[in-house]
């Protein structure tokens, strides 16, 4: 199994690291366009082999896609990270090149890979990735919610007191600020109901501090978070490569689901070996389908941009 990480920053780096310390690929390869960094990356982590005990090959290049060639899973990180004050979707004039002309030249070497695109602003970056590659749809993922839905779970967690590996609770929608669904009604502690534990309030709560949980962050460190996006970039590539099967929140393109067509966002998905292989169909009661419905029309609003791009 081969994995190429593009962009080799903060997030690229700490998907790339996780995906060495899980030993999911023989062959790794991370690529950025600044000179020497994805080697100096590469080479660092690969020092981290005989401490960490994995024999995950890792290479580094400098803009050659000769060395990516023939990957099963390529991840998209590479473009810019928003700043104290602004939106994921501002990001839309840099990084709409930047994910276009990667893509396509990943493309042109690794015909067969699965995407996982997570630049932002990266529902509207995944349906850019579909227009500029043309391939199955079901090879193109867009990672939001499962950092998302890690987010919704830490911050249950707090709120319960529990283990977050106890708990059941997705985030679905766009994956931006006010857009995002964290489905509060369908949170489950074990087998019952986070509402038979915490007060509707802090329910409220915890729903509003996930969604702006990649904002807060970004205050506090001046540029966006790396180690959730890693981890959950990661778990992304783990549920591909090893054929899990997993039900995870991911940004897709819909043709009917959810009352959706045309879009990019996240739903449920099996994902498995091809990419994500279905869509599964949750029960929205009538609020939760008028905020998908909120939610898709401020992503189809970025779309819309994007075409005034190409
Ligand atoms: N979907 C999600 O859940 C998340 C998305 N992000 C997004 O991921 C992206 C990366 O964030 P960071 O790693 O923090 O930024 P960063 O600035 O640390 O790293 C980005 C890297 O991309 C490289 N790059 C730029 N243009 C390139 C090109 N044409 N080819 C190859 N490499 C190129 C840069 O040289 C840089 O090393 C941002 O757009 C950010 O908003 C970040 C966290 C979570
Ligand atoms: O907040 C950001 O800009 C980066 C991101 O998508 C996240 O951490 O959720």
């Amino acid at each position: 199994m081969k994995v190429t990480v593009v962009g080799a920053g903060a997030v690229g780096a700490t998907v790339a690291d996780n995906i060495a310390r899980k030993e999911l690929c023989e062959e790794l390869v991370l690529l950025d366009i600044k000179e020497g960094v994805a080697e100096g990356k590469a080479l660092d982590m690969t020092q981290t082999a005989a401490l960490l005990h994995f024999d995950t090959r890792i290479v580094g290049s400098t803009n050659d896609y000769s060395k990516t060639a023939g990957s099963d899973v390529v991840v998209v990180t590479s473009g810019i990270p928003r700043k104290p004050g602004m939106t994921r979707e501002e990001l839309i004039g840099v990084n709409a090149n930047i994910v276009r002309g990667v893509c396509q030249q990943i493309l042109e070497h690794s015909p067969d890979a699965v995407f996982v695109i997570i630049s932002n602003p990266m529902d509207t970056m995944t349906y850019l990735a579909l227009q500029a590659t043309g391939i199955d749809k079901h090879r193109i993922i867009g990672m939001g919610g499962a950092l998302d839905s890690a987010r919704f779970r830490c911050y249950l967690s707090m709120a319960l007191g529990c283990s977050p590996g106890d708990l059941n609770a997705m985030v679905i929608g766009g994956h931006g600020d006010t857009t995002m669904i964290p489905l509060t009604r369908l949170a489950s502690w074990g087998p019952a109901p986070v509402s038979d534990f915490i007060a509707a309030e802090q329910l409220q709560k915890v729903a509003a501090d996930t969604m702006v949980g990649g904002a807060t962050l970004t205050k506090l460190l001046g540029t966006s978070a790396w180690y959730a996006p890693g981890a959950a970039g990661a778990a992304v590539v783990e549920a591909i490569v090893r054929d899990e099967k997993k039900l995870i929140a991911c940004s897709v393109l819909l043709e009917g689901e959810y009352g959706q067509e045309d879009i990019c966002m996240g739903v449920p998905v099996i994902l498995g070996r091809k990419g994500w292989e279905r869509i599964v169909d949750l029960n929205l009661n009538e609020e939760e389908k008028a905020l998908f419905q909120k939610s898709a029309d401020a992503v189809r609003s970025m779309n819309d941009v994007l075409k005034t791009m190409a």
